[in-house]
């Protein structure tokens, strides 16, 4: 069975405070309702990215930790970035690179993604490459070419086994946020099916099935399972409705109960 990948950004949200209290309640909840298949991840701010993996190390939670973003220059005179090998050390495993926020509000490019990308897997940082669609780009009835377009840019120039390193995240932008309508797991289906067909022409068949595919924008306890169902959608990366511990913990029983139970 391949991993399920249910992880969570806070996006500017947690002082060190809530931080901890979040990792305190996942300690006493998740070993409860995680199955093996599972694979939980969080992605703090960068302020609380050494406490929270620390904790999971000392608490030998099976959480990964990553960060919402990095500069793809090794170092330098780059005031206010934070470069791979600096996340490296903080214990950060996954990177997560071109959020639709990132994309609008500070103008990143497909091809700077693309250099973010090369640079996070050179220094062993995992990148979870996220892509969407507009609500604009959606009515004209583009979303399908969009995304296709966001995701080959991202992973141009990579290796097999580089792109065996990395996840894509589907965010459709009219689906993320306090006024998002979430996709339906049809309309998520479908797109996830196309960005499935792109992988396997570009990198072969057997890599491109390997790729985790995850699906994000208002999820939450009541659609996750649904969205799940569908074949190409491999994860979920969840936010408002994680952003409180016992809402992600919710969502992994659910998903536990559903598929792995089951398959029992
Ligand atoms: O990073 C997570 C996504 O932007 C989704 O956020 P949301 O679940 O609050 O819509």
């Amino acid at each position: 069975m391949k991993p399920i990948w249910l992880g969570t950004s806070w996006k500017m949200n947690k002082p060190l405070s809530e931080a901890r209290a979040w990792c305190e309640t996942l300690a006493q909840r998740l070993p409860d309702v995680i199955h093996p298949a599972i694979q939980p991840f969080v992605i703090p701010p960068f302020t609380a990215i050494q406490l929270v993996s620390r904790y999971m190390q000392q608490h030998q939670l099976p959480c990964l930790t990553g960060a919402q973003n990095m500069h793809e220059a090794e170092n330098g005179a780059w005031t206010g970035e934070i470069s791979a090998a600096m996340l490296a050390e903080t214990g950060a495993t996954l990177v997560e690179l071109g959020h639709s926020e990132r994309r609008g509000a500070f103008n990143e490019t497909d091809a700077a993604i693309n250099k973010k990308v090369h640079s996070a897997l050179r220094h062993g940082l995992r990148p979870l490459v996220c892509i969407g669609d507009s609500a604009d780009e959606k009515r004209w009835q583009v979303s399908r070419e969009t995304v296709v377009r966001q995701m080959k840019i991202a992973l141009h120039g990579l290796s097999e086994q580089q792109v065996l390193q990395t996840l894509v995240a589907y965010e459709p932008v009219w689906a993320i946020g306090e006024h998002g309508i979430p996709a339906t797991p049809e309309q998520a289906g479908e797109i996830h099916h196309a960005l499935r067909q792109a992988l396997c022409e570009t990198f072969g068949v057997e890599t491109g099935q390997r790729i985790p595919l995850l699906y994000g924008g208002s999820v939450n306890r009541l659609n996750a399972v649904e969205l799940l169902h569908q074949d190409d959608i491999d994860g979920l990366f969840i936010g408002r409705a994680a952003w409180d511990a016992n809402g992600y913990c919710d969502i992994v029983q659910r998903v536990t109960q559903e598929f792995i139970l089951q398959a029992q």
